[in-house]
């Protein structure tokens, strides 16, 4: 399982101290927030690069903006392994094609509403299917179980259809909720607040891991 965690919950005072934390993490995730498509917002381009200069891990960058049309190539940067896009957002299609022309990987998310269905034309061109756990746009919520439905039907989607993303968790990741994760078919999971309110991220990485 690759553990990503989310800065959300950081001390953004501190975010150096905070980013060598979890240096044993897999990647690190950058929750994108504009005010619009979620009812909240986080931070933009500008932290996200002085991030990606100081981190050593690579970037699973979650866009919850309602026009990644226009941002996408604001966050590209030498170390962006992901850029994800909410099917929920505008302009599905040009995005892809403008994330796969910056040669970044393609991540696709869903909402907790929306049905795995709506995202099967665009699972071609996916190299990560996200499954929010949570309603996105705060950290710190409760994790939605029967979202792992939707889990154990892209992993029989992606053997039938022979297509290779990975899929990822993200929203109210903690020890207690990993296991069921994992025995749904998780490759990769996010996790915010169990990891920064730890006394030891580490340990916190090191036990989700
Ligand atoms: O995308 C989001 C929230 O919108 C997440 O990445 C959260 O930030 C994860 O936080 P926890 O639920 O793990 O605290
Ligand atoms: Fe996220």
């Amino acid at each position: 399982m690759l553990i990503a965690p989310s800065i959300l919950t950081a001390n953004f005072a501190r975010l150096e101290e905070e980013l060598i934390k979890i240096e044993s993490a897999d990647k690190i995730h950058l929750d994108v927030m504009d005010g619009h498509f979620v009812p909240n917002i986080s931070f933009g381009p500008h932290i996200s690069r002085s991030i990606s200069k100081v981190s050593k891990l690579p970037l699973d960058i979650h866009l919850m903006v309602t026009d990644p049309l226009f941002w996408i190539d604001q966050f590209v940067f030498p170390n962006t392994e992901y850029l994800t896009i909410h099917i929920e957002a505008n302009h599905t299609e040009e995005s892809i094609k403008k994330i796969k022309q910056a040669n970044v990987k393609v991540g696709l998310s869903l909402k907790p509403k929306t049905k795995v269905y709506d995202i099967i034309p665009y699972l071609k061109d996916c190299d990560l299917v996200l499954v929010m756990t949570v309603e996105p746009g705060f950290g710190g919520q409760s994790f939605m179980e029967d979202m792992m439905d939707k889990v154990v039907e892209l992993v029989k989607i992606r053997k039938e259809k022979k297509l290779d993303f990975l899929i990822e968790v993200d929203g109210g990741i903690s020890d207690k909720t990993i296991d069921i994760c994992k025995k749904s078919g998780v490759d990769m999971a996010v996790a915010g607040s169990y990891v920064f309110n730890h006394k030891d991220p580490k340990d916190a990485i090191n036990s989700l891991k």
